[in-house]
């Protein structure tokens, strides 16, 4: 389909004040309100007074028609009611489509609302390839151009640096560089889940082909806000190809009643499988794609897997099936048990000219491909000598992927992780590589004391990459104390990055922490096209 013609607000690039609303009711609402953000809205609202968007709440359960300016935190299509400016959040509206929508829920000084009806498509549409888009939580954005997706990424980031991070929009526009796509748009997940399900998801115009039984069986993923529905799919396109066949083959035959295969239930605890793991990675040697496929069921019963595995081995590229058992009522994947069940119990995959091996619960970045561009970049922040005199503090190391890429130019790089399997992983990492100047250790981040600083020595670079919720107070008040020269942020969430940052550039007043670090660089990267997920490598320097 054409791309659809877009119109005026299309460049809109000063909507912040939705960010005021926003921000309190977050997680970052703790956080001081901005004065450049202020001075910006106090100059936009000189221009255009509007009614104060505090005195008018939509009700639940109401309808109003409103149009989607941009896409904001997890995706999520910010909209404002007209007149008012009121902000309302809708899941799966995107930029330019103007739709009736229902409010759900009241969430601070915003609401909630689920798109009832299109009136008119979002601008920079495109057919979306895969037919499951408009109802899986994996791609939300597959109908919107991948031009469109990423500068939408990039938007977010200017918007969230500007008035989470307190970066002068002046001082931004020589600091952010633009987002880093991805090449490759599809079939670029290495690692997929899926689960096995006895309630079938069904779209609301389908709930009459309910049936019974193994009809209502599903394997797929979970369809958003569901956790007892599953989402059937026989393909994904974000996957392998050997990974998608291997899905087929199962999809195939796991409901043959005579087989005895049943998926757990989420309520009766009852039933065989819990989830289908598939990894892809490569052979180091043969530099061929090569597949774990780890089933995880509710107890140990291989003799009822034999007949799905006769048919996943013939795929050539099979060189590893593993179960793992996890006896629980949760439906958690990771098992109490690991067996193997065909070939290795683990693969390997290239990262940055290192070999890695990956287990069927190891950490490892899902897009290999993106992931070396993105450790390219860390690297080059890192800016390391390359005379092995420097020491690198790797945070948040998981399995000491980025650590050891840099250890080749380091005189030694100290990591810490929290989970015990990820520090084992990263330890045989390390061996595996040759690599002797690396050290990991397991510990919590958020729980540190005065005596952290004891266990390394001053490092001249840190690196921090922290998960969605940023870095704990202790663990800023601990680097702003050791002020080691360089420190490069690593984030998933944005968000969470720009209060990260602020902290550590301007400190944090109310607590009498004094900011002692200059942000030199931020670089958006794409590593998930089709989802809301962005990436950012940041570069901070001691002042
Ligand atoms: C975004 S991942 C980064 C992994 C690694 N740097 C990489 O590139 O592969 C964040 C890591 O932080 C770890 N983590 C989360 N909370 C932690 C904490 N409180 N203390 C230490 N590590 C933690 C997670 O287990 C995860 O491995």
């Amino acid at each position: 389909m054409a791309t659809m013609p877009s119109h005026g607000l299309r460049h809109v690039t000063t909507v912040r004040p939705w960010l005021r609303n926003f921000r309190s009711a977050t997680t970052l609402a703790a956080l001081p309100s901005s004065p450049s953000a202020e001075d910006s809205e106090r100059a936009e609202s000189k221009e255009k007074p509007k009614p104060k968007p505090s005195s008018y709440f939509p009700k639940r359960g109401q309808s109003l028609e409103l149009v989607c300016e941009s896409l904001a935190f997890k995706g999520k299509g910010l909209c404002k009611v007209s007149e008012t400016g009121f902000v309302v959040m809708c899941d799966r509206a995107l930029p330019g489509e103007r739709f009736i929508g229902r409010v759900t829920r009241k969430k601070g000084t915003y609401a909630e609302v689920t798109k009832v009806q299109t009136l008119s498509p979002h601008w920079d549409f495109v057919d979306a390839p895969c037919e499951y888009a408009s109802y899986c939580g994996g791609c939300k954005t597959q109908s919107l151009s991948y031009e469109a997706q990423i500068r939408a990424k990039e938007h977010q980031v200017r918007e969230l640096m500007i008035n989470f991070g307190k970066v002068s929009p002046t001082e931004l526009e020589s600091i952010m560089k633009p987002i880093v796509p991805c090449d490759i748009q599809f079939r670029y997940r290495n690692k997929m889940e899926f689960s096995f399900g006895s309630q079938k998801w069904l779209p609301k115009e389908s709930l009459h082909e309910r049936q019974d039984g193994i009809e209502n069986y599903a394997l797929g993923l979970h369809a958003p806000g569901f956790f007892d529905k599953v989402l059937n799919v026989d393909k994904c396109l974000l996957q392998s190809e050997p990974a998608e066949m291997v899905l087929a083959a199962v999809q195939q035959s796991w409901r043959d009643p005579q087989l005895g295969l049943s998926p757990f239930d989420v309520y009766s605890h009852a039933g065989f499988l819990k989830h289908l793991m598939l990894r892809t990675g490569r052979n180091v040697k043969t530099g061929l794609p090569e597949l774990m496929v780890n089933f995880v069921t509710s107890s140990y019963k291989p003799e009822l897997l034999k007949p799905l595995l006769q048919r996943i081995t013939a795929i050539p590229e099979v060189v590893s099936v593993m179960n793992n058992v996890n006896t629980s009522v949760g439906n958690t994947s990771l098992g109490e048990v690991e067996y193997t069940l065909y070939g290795k119990s683990s693969i390997t995959e290239t990262l940055r000219g290192l070999t890695f091996q990956i287990s069927a619960n190891s950490f490892f970045q899902t897009n290999t491909h993106q992931a070396e561009i993105l450790y390219k970049l860390i690297e080059d922040c890192a800016g390391l000598r390359g005379e092995g005199s420097e020491i690198v503090l790797d945070l948040f190391c998981g399995t000491g992927t980025i650590g050891l890429t840099l250890a080749r130019r380091a005189k030694h790089v100290y990591g810490y992780e929290i989970i015990p399997q990820a520090i084992a992983d990263a330890c045989l990492n390390a061996e595996l590589n040759g690599i002797r100047n690396a050290t990991f250790v397991q510990g919590d981040l958020n729980k540190i004391d005065e005596s952290f600083g004891n266990n390394f020595p001053k490092p001249e670079i840190v690196i921090s990459d922290p998960n969605r919720p940023g870095m704990h107070m202790k663990l800023i008040k601990f680097l702003l104390k050791l002020k080691a020269s360089r420190i490069v942020y690593v984030s998933c969430n944005p968000a969470t990055c720009a209060r990260d940052l602020d902290y550590l550039c301007n400190g944090v007043v109310e607590k009498n922490i004094k900011g002692c670090y200059k942000l030199k660089s931020v670089q958006p990267v794409d590593m998930f096209p089709h989802t809301p997920h962005i990436e950012c490598v940041c570069l901070l320097e001691l002042c």
